[in-house]
């Protein structure tokens, strides 16, 4: 048994024709919070897509749970969520969140749905058609179908695009306490103030890791005031 939820070693895939991620060792501690930040076209979705088994990859070793990336066994212990929205339009928050209870085989769909549509807040639009909602409120509806199989692993891409500052705050106080809960978080942004909230943060960039430490770390190690500053002072270093 290891303390790692998620371990990938030498990964190596190419998209498109182009070498996104060259060789990447990652390690992602069990019941942690931890941020993938980086520039746009870094390799952050490519890696949560590595890790819940739908990329393709050339070389290397991809883990979770200690099974490899994307095992049948997995299926209902990884909840992941695009930066697409995942819900049916046609139907309300509550039909969408029942439904995939149901696929996931979940016990009482019913009430596990009006939990999760709870826990992201969405209770007073539970009976909404999604495509009726905003677009924050439709990625936390995607949310909400993530985490009514309650996996033990959440892989969010970008989870907080385009949420106001109040709401931004809510989700990741859920984070934390799913956390605390001992689900494990691998969690993409490229809004350098969330930085602050997650136990560690992986800095990727041309699908290299520039840095991988705990907040306060990484500050220490580069003298900077906040995670924008200790990234920029990585891309020089690496630079020189
Ligand atoms: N469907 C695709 N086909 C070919 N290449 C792709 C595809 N999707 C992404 N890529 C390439 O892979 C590289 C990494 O993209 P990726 O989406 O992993 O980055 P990212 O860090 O998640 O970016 P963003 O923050 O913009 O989502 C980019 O150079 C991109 O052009």
């Amino acid at each position: 048994m290891t303390d790692d939820a998620i371990e990938i070693e030498g990964l190596r895939v190419t998209r498109g024709g182009r070498l996104v991620l060259p060789g990447l060792d990652l390690r992602v501690p069990t019941g942690q919070v931890v941020g993938l930040l980086g520039p746009s076209g870094g390799g952050k979705s490519t890696v949560m897509r590595a890790v819940v088994g739908v990329q393709r990859v050339e070389a290397g070793r991809v883990e979770v749970l200690g099974l490899p990336a994307g095992h049948p066994d997995l299926r209902h212990r990884v909840g992941y969520v695009t930066q697409a929205p995942s819900v049916y339009g046609d139907l309300t928050v509550a039909e969408n969140v029942v439904h995939f209870a149901r696929l996931l085989g979940v016990p009482d769909p019913d009430s596990a749905a009006r939990e999760a549509v709870e826990r992201v807040d969405l209770t007073s639009h539970a009976r909404s058609r999604t495509d009726a909602l905003s677009g924050g409120q439709r990625s936390r509806a995607s949310l909400a179908a993530a985490l009514v199989g309650r996996p033990e692993v959440l892989v969010l891409d970008e989870p907080t695009v385009g949420l106001d500052p109040v709401l931004r705050r809510d989700l990741w106080g859920l984070f934390r306490r799913l956390a605390d809960d001992g689900v494990t978080l691998l969690v993409s942004s490229h809004v350098m103030d969330e930085a602050s909230r997650c136990d560690r943060l992986v800095l990727l960039r041309e699908g290299e890791v520039l840095a991988d430490d705990t907040p306060a770390g990484l500050l220490e190690r580069t003298g900077a005031a906040d995670a924008e500053g200790a990234f920029l002072s990585l891309v020089d270093e690496a630079a020189t």
